[in-house]
């Protein structure tokens, strides 16, 4: 096995290191490892190796990984012991038949049932999606859209693509959560989340705070927003999700501080947030880079259009090309890095893993393995997903991780973003500016920003935008 790199050319540009990696091994996608902040990681990227270790949930635990995310985000000592803490009569937190947490489970594992009883399909899901998109059928129209224009000409109107994505996506997943809640408590809860996102990776490697990080300034605003949320009394949060009303009371039974609290919170509105901007990105960047797949795009999903309304269950499962497009966007663009300590020795592609160290289930090097996706790895293929449907369950294709962290948000993600891009589809005519800064012709398709340790789904390199041109179609 082969110890390679270091953590400051992970921090500058991981995927250059983990692809240095694979050319060291021959590109077999044996295992390999890498030191990191003085810790060894084991690099995991061949699909049998990856079915294997999302199998083995016993040597190779998230449970582990979490504590270390859980001090990340501010939990103390105490917190922890008490979040892991199974209650048994008698007990502080023991309540009988406690209508929380029927089943005495320790706070970790509720607040994971919690999230998953909201984010899994079922009546709860469709209420989150139902606040979801009722905010972007608000945020979206004409008059709405001045944050993201650069000019407007009558009828038309030029906007940063990125721009919109970014605040409406996340100013629709904070509504669904919160109701007004929260953007009553703190008006600019939209930027602070996106500066917050732009630097999570930080928080996730423990990144040294040498010169104080960019992260910390909207750490603390959503915090503060977050604690103020958390102590209003129960009616005057009247408008939040399900979720966050069980997640709240369940921390209030079990007496974690209020920072804990509110980095529970923060955690779970962070994974709300830090992909769906980007996916949507790209798939309309795909759209408006060529206009038959926009056109066929269009009318798959204004088929969903019934008396004005947007029937989501509809869109989501009669639109081939888009989801086709939507799993590609995924494969280009996702760059997850799930990781879990290895708590006893174990054996994955016929290498001993010690205890101690972790192992990286990297994305971005399964959804780029030529063995699998062919020579053309590195394009964007709109087709490739419809000519051969098994891609979308192959283990190689983990856009949502898998195993126990298996993202339990997928199928609302899917329904909010074919959402957006419908509802936009329906209201407007968009198309390519043409760009003065590129002799008046189109701007070349934006890079992938691969230059920081990535969590998801990755934006554009900085100052690669794709500017369109609009024009309302409904008056
Ligand atoms: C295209 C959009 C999305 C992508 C690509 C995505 C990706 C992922 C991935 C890769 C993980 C696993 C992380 C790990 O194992 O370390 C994950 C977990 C998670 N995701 Fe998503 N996600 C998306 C949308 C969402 C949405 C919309 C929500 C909630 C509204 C959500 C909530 C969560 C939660 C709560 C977890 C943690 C699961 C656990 O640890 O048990 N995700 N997601």
């Amino acid at each position: 096995m082969v110890i390679l790199g270091h953590t400051i050319a992970f921090f500058k540009n991981s995927d250059k290191l983990l692809e240095r990696g694979l050319d060291y091994t021959g590109r077999t996608h044996e295992v390999f490892a890498i030191q990191l902040l003085g810790k060894r990681l084991y690099i995991i990227t061949s699909p049998t190796d990856v079915a294997a270790a999302y199998r083995d949930n016993i040597a190779l635990k998230f449970d582990g990984h979490l504590n270390e995310l859980l001090e990340n985000f501010g939990f103390g000592a105490d917190a922890i012991k008490r979040a892991w803490h199974k209650p048994e009569p008698g007990d502080w937190c023991y309540i009988p038949n406690n209508p929380v947490n029927p089943q005495q489970m320790n706070f970790i594992h509720l607040t994971e049932d919690i999230y998953k009883k909201q984010l899994l399909p079922g009546e709860n899901m469709d209420d989150m999606c139902r606040g979801f998109l009722g905010a972007l059928h608000q945020s979206l129209q004409w008059g709405q859209l001045g944050h993201c224009t650069t000019s407007v000409q009558g009828p038309r109107r030029r906007i940063s693509l990125y721009s919109l994505c970014r605040v409406a996506m996340v100013d629709a997943a904070t509504r669904s959560m919160f109701g007004s809640h929260l953007h009553d408590i703190e008006p600019r809860i939209v930027d602070y989340m996106l500066g917050f996102n732009d630097f999570a990776w930080m928080v996730f490697f423990r990144y040294p705070n040498i010169f104080g990080s960019p992260v910390t300034e909207p750490r603390k605003k959503i915090m503060d927003a977050l604690k103020t949320f958390i102590q209003l009394p129960e009616d005057q949060r009247s408008e939040q999700s399900w979720s966050i009303k069980n997640i709240i009371s369940a921390q209030e039974i079990v007496g974690i501080d209020m920072e804990a609290r509110a980095s529970v919170i923060l955690m779970i509105f962070w994974a709300a947030n830090s992909n769906e901007y980007n996916i949507s990105f790209w798939v309309m960047a795909y759209l408006l880079y060529d206009d038959d797949i926009k056109e066929l795009v269009r009318q798959e999903t204004e088929a969903a259009w019934k008396s004005g309304k947007l029937d989501i269950k509809f869109l989501c499962a009669n639109c081939p090309n888009m989801e086709a497009i939507f799993n590609e966007a995924l494969r280009l663009n996702g760059g997850a890095m799930v990781s879990r300590v290895v708590l006893e020795r174990t054996t994955i592609g016929g290498k001993d893993l010690l205890p101690g160290s972790s192992i990286l289930i990297p994305s971005r090097q399964l959804h780029t393995n030529e063995d699998v996706w062919g020579s053309n790895v590195r394009e964007f293929e709109a087709a490739r997903f419809l000519k051969k449907k098994s891609l979308a369950r192959h283990s190689s294709f983990r856009p949502f991780g898998g195993g126990s962290t298996y993202c339990p948000g997928r199928v609302l993600a899917k329904e909010e973003v074919y959402g957006f891009v419908a509802i936009l589809l329906h209201r407007y005519d968009m198309k390519l500016a043409d760009d003065p800064s590129h002799g008046g012709r189109k701007s070349p398709f934006p890079r992938l920003n691969d230059t920081t340790p990535a969590l998801g789904i990755t934006g554009p390199l900085k100052n690669m935008d794709v500017v369109v041109e609009m024009t309302n179609m409904l008056g």
